[in-house]
């Protein structure tokens, strides 16, 4: 340490932001593999003969073992009784194990192997869950699903392990400090990831021409491995630092599960849960069906093979782009000269441009929606700043909440009228998608940073535990919940497909078509289907969600304002 005053390492801002830096590196890798078949659906049900309901149900279930065995509230009970580093190590070694099991349900040598003949014949039914209608397996489920959704449960209680590790882990290093600012840092690499997520795995689906699924989840596993070393490393720094500080905050006053009570008699903490489950509802669970819809309403119409904005070189220029964007705008938050905030920020805002026009020309909806998290790299740091010097975290919630509503109203009435207006379609899209990522920034960066504030340090563990826990059940709902509206005001789609399948039927008994033949129909029609959707009601849904947190987030300033929680009080006074 260069200044001899210091007395632990947390007092030096560098290796404050060193252990922020490994935890956020290690949620990104974290956040990509979360979503890394979500871009492939297509290929998944090409490829390993999946369905949407197959692709569906397998996605449900990193929430499940969270939701339904409690995972998260034990996962709160044992950061709060073991610590951050060993709880950090435990979730990173979990995601890998999940990620690991995961990777090998996809990987061609599973298919044919004995492993994939128990799986076909067995686990088909569990009693109690399928009455129920949450069970993550049914009769009928390809087995590669099957035990990708058994790895891909594993790996959420790890992700989710690892979420509230890194929360509790910046409040450790940043209390009283720059913690907004270092949650919005951390939150910003993680949205990163999705957009990393959304623009490689298809790229590496797909390289060199010949189709491999496996391959995607292969980087994805890579990069799991890259997020243990990186706990591992913060492991050593975060035991340094309670050698120097004595461990004070575990000594002083030791956990008791008991505590959870006081944690659930807090008015204010059932008013952030609940806003978070609303708000986190109309926001991950649109992420997965946001390409489709941008597809079902702006009719986009992919480049030849062959022309330039076809090219796999193209989507590499892309991302680094989206890099500059994300860099620059990033680095603007830290830049004291003036003039060198400013022009970091122009580079910042010509580079989202150049983005903009690179996705229109290619008319790629991953590329369009990948703008969503942006928005969020660039301000969450800057709102977080906000926050830990000015305070009014409660009014940005409210803020926040009122820009969701306006943007699925958007996305639900206003998008579907520009479907023959190409660029018009395209700019209300992004500008529409960039406002959504706006708001994704505002909710975050003053909530998480607010948990704090509602209970006793020794608890902060068990308090994100829980809100964790309540937001995955709204994680759990809203996809099935999504699917279900789409399909219940689209009844017309549903109708062509079984007609195709019945006409194409007859015509092979007849012997006027071969299966080839009729297949061919059928996934002719089924492509069309796919982007025929017409997402309003669903979208309506969601910005009710919208509505119902904006009424908490009032409620919630009016506690805050009667109790003097401090939610309006900056973090660093
Ligand atoms: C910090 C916060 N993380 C969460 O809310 C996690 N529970 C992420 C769940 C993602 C599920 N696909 C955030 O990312 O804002």
């Amino acid at each position: 340490m260069a200044n001899s005053n210091l007395k632990t390492l947390r007092d030096s801002a560098a290796m404050r932001w060193i252990a922020l830096l490994l935890l956020a590196l290690a949620m990104f890798c974290s956040y990509i593999f979360m979503d890394i078949l979500s871009p492939i659906k297509d290929l998944m049900l090409s490829q390993r003969g999946w369905d949407s309901t197959a692709f569906g149900t397998m996605q449900g279930a990193e929430t499940f073992l969270n939701v339904f065995v409690f995972f998260l509230i034990f996962a709160g009970i044992i950061l709060d009784k073991m610590g951050v580093r060993f709880t950090a190590l435990l979730s990173g070694a979990v995601m890998l194990v999940g990620a690991l099991i995961k990777y090998y349900a996809i990987a061609d040598t599973f298919i044919g192997s004995d492993i994939e003949k128990w799986f076909t014949e067995n686990l088909n039914y569990i009693p109690g869950l399928d009455e129920l209608g949450v069970s993550p397996f049914y009769k009928g489920m390809p087995a590669s699903a099957k035990v990708a959704a058994i790895g891909f449960m594993i790996f959420g209680c790890g992700v989710e392990m690892a979420g509230i590790t890194v929360s509790r882990g910046i409040v450790k290093w940043f209390k009283g400090r720059e913690m907004a600012l270092a949650m919005g840092s951390e939150m910003a690499l993680a949205r990163l990831g999705v957009a990393t997520c959304m623009i490689f795995s298809p790229f590496f689906a797909k390289l060199g021409g010949n189709v491999s699924v496996s391959r995607s989840v292969a980087f994805g596993v890579v990069l799991l491995m890259i997020a243990l070393i990186m706990f591992i490393v913060y492991f050593f720094m975060d035991k340094k630092l309670d050698e120097q500080t004595g461990e004070a905050e575990e000594k002083d006053g030791p956990f008791k599960v008991s505590d959870i009570g006081q944690i659930l008699s807090s008015s204010g903490f059932w008013l952030v849960a609940l806003l978070c489950v609303l708000y986190y509802s109309a926001i991950f669970p649109f992420q997965k069906y946001a390409v489709n819809m941008l597809q079902c309403n702006l009719h986009l119409t992919t480049p030849e093979k062959g022309s330039f904005w076809a090219d796999d070189s193209v989507t590499i220029v892309q991302y680094v782009i989206m890099l500059i964007v994300a860099a620059a705008g990033f680095a603007s938050n830290f830049m004291k000269k003036k003039d060198l905030k400013y022009a970091m920020l122009v580079v910042s805002i010509i580079s989202l441009l150049v983005y903009c026009y690179m996705g229109y020309m290619r008319q790629s909806a991953e590329a369009i929606f990948a703008v969503f998290p942006l928005l969020a790299v660039l301000i969450t740091p800057i709102l977080g700043n906000y926050v830990d010097h000015k305070g009014k975290a409660a009014s940005m919630l409210i803020l926040g909440s009122l820009l969701l509503i306006a943007c699925h109203l958007t996305f639900a009435f206003v998008l579907p009228l520009c479907g023959n207006s190409p660029v018009g379609g395209v700019v209300i899209a992004y500008i529409t998608i960039l406002v959504l990522g706006a708001s994704f920034s505002l909710v975050p960066a003053s909530l998480w940073p607010s948990v704090p504030k509602l209970v006793e340090p020794k608890i902060i563990g068990s308090a994100y535990a829980l809100i964790f826990w309540i937001q995955n059940i709204g994680l759990w709902l809203f996809p099935l919940l999504i699917g279900k509206v789409l399909e219940g005001t689209n009844p017309e789609l549903a109708a062509k497909i079984k007609a195709i399948k019945e006409t194409t039927k007859h015509a092979v008994e007849a012997g006027n078509m071969t299966i080839q033949e009729a297949n061919a129909q059928v996934a002719a029609v089924s492509e069309n289907v796919a982007v025929s959707y017409n997402y309003t009601w669903p979208l309506v849904m969601l910005a009710a969600l919208g509505v119902a947190a904006f009424f908490l987030g009032l409620l919630l300033k009016a506690v805050d304002k009667k109790k003097g929680i401090g939610l309006e009080e900056p973090n660093i006074k």
